[in-house]
């Protein structure tokens, strides 16, 4: 593993397929620009809107979005995890899984995980999200990609982040970076985001790396933003606020050593 520049992506996505993924496109472009090497988009990144046109455009969804990674992967030569897109789930029409790739800079996959904690959640923003009305939960455990120059890599969405023991489950698989790609509440996201971001980056001495929506993305739907890379001691090294952009930092394998010397927690585990 060596030292590089990661980027976690910031966007608004709208229900709208062609405009987000040219959007994704510009911020691709920019992460290169700016040296990044691994990129992560967020959750919802080719299409966010209500539950029903998700899964009414859902086949066409998984084809573009599966192509423009593997596209934009080989185009700029880098490695891309797309964040979480609707993929049909076949004999059942009205459910897709929400599901993440990671891409290589050849365009071929390395790892697929589709999300196994769906937002099911009351939240008092006027909002009531039944994500399981349209999406099938994944049943198994994330995968963890081993790259010999970017590290272990771990995935995970969204409100998986609140279920630590997917984090220790990969941490204890060796993983070195942790993706969290989110389309966080606006209302959820102020207090609880950052706080349980730093946790599983403390408690799992790993970086994680979080891309986000932000803003108002249709309807009444409003997402927190801040994209975020933080290293393994828990310090935000980039936060890309409430703007669409970039957030980027290194990932430095030096600094992970470091860390796991001066707080081996991982070594005290007792239970699991
Ligand atoms: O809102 C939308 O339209 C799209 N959102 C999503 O696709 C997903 C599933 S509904 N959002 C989350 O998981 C938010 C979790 C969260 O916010 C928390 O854990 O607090």
């Amino acid at each position: 593993m060596k030292s590089y520049l990661a980027a976690a992506i910031q966007m608004t996505s709208q229900p709208d397929l062609e405009k987000n993924l040219a959007a994704a496109e510009e911020l691709i472009e920019l992460a290169v620009g700016k040296g990044a090497e691994l990129i992560g988009l967020p959750e919802n990144f080719a299409f966010m809107g209500a539950e029903t046109d998700k899964i009414a455009q859902s086949e066409t969804i998984a084809l573009k979005a599966d192509k423009f990674l593997r596209t934009m992967a080989q185009r700029f030569q880098v490695t891309i995890l797309g964040g979480g897109f609707p993929v049909p789930v076949t004999g059942i029409p009205d459910k897709a899984y929400n599901t993440a790739i990671l891409v290589d800079g050849n365009g071929a996959e390395l790892a697929r995980y589709q999300k196994v904690h769906l937002f099911d959640v009351n939240v008092p923003d006027g909002n009531t999200y039944q994500e399981s009305s349209t999406v099938m939960a994944g049943i198994d455990l994330p995968p963890i990609y081993g790259s010999d120059s970017l590290g272990k890599i771990g995935l995970s969405i969204c409100y998986d982040v609140r279920f630590p023991e997917l984090y220790r489950y990969l941490s204890q698989q060796g993983a070195d970076v942790l993706f969290v790609p989110a389309a966080f509440t606006a209302f959820t996201g102020k207090d609880h985001w950052k706080v349980l971001l730093q946790a599983r980056a403390i408690e799992n001495t790993c970086y994680i790396i979080a891309p986000a929506q932000t803003g108002n993305n249709y309807e009444r739907r409003y997402t927190h933003g801040h994209a975020m890379i933080i290293d393994p001691w828990g310090v935000v090294l980039a936060d890309a606020g409430e703007e669409v952009g970039v957030a980027i930092a290194e990932i430095n394998p030096q600094r992970l050593q470091q860390v796991r010397r001066q707080m081996p927690s991982l070594q005290h585990r007792v239970f699991v």
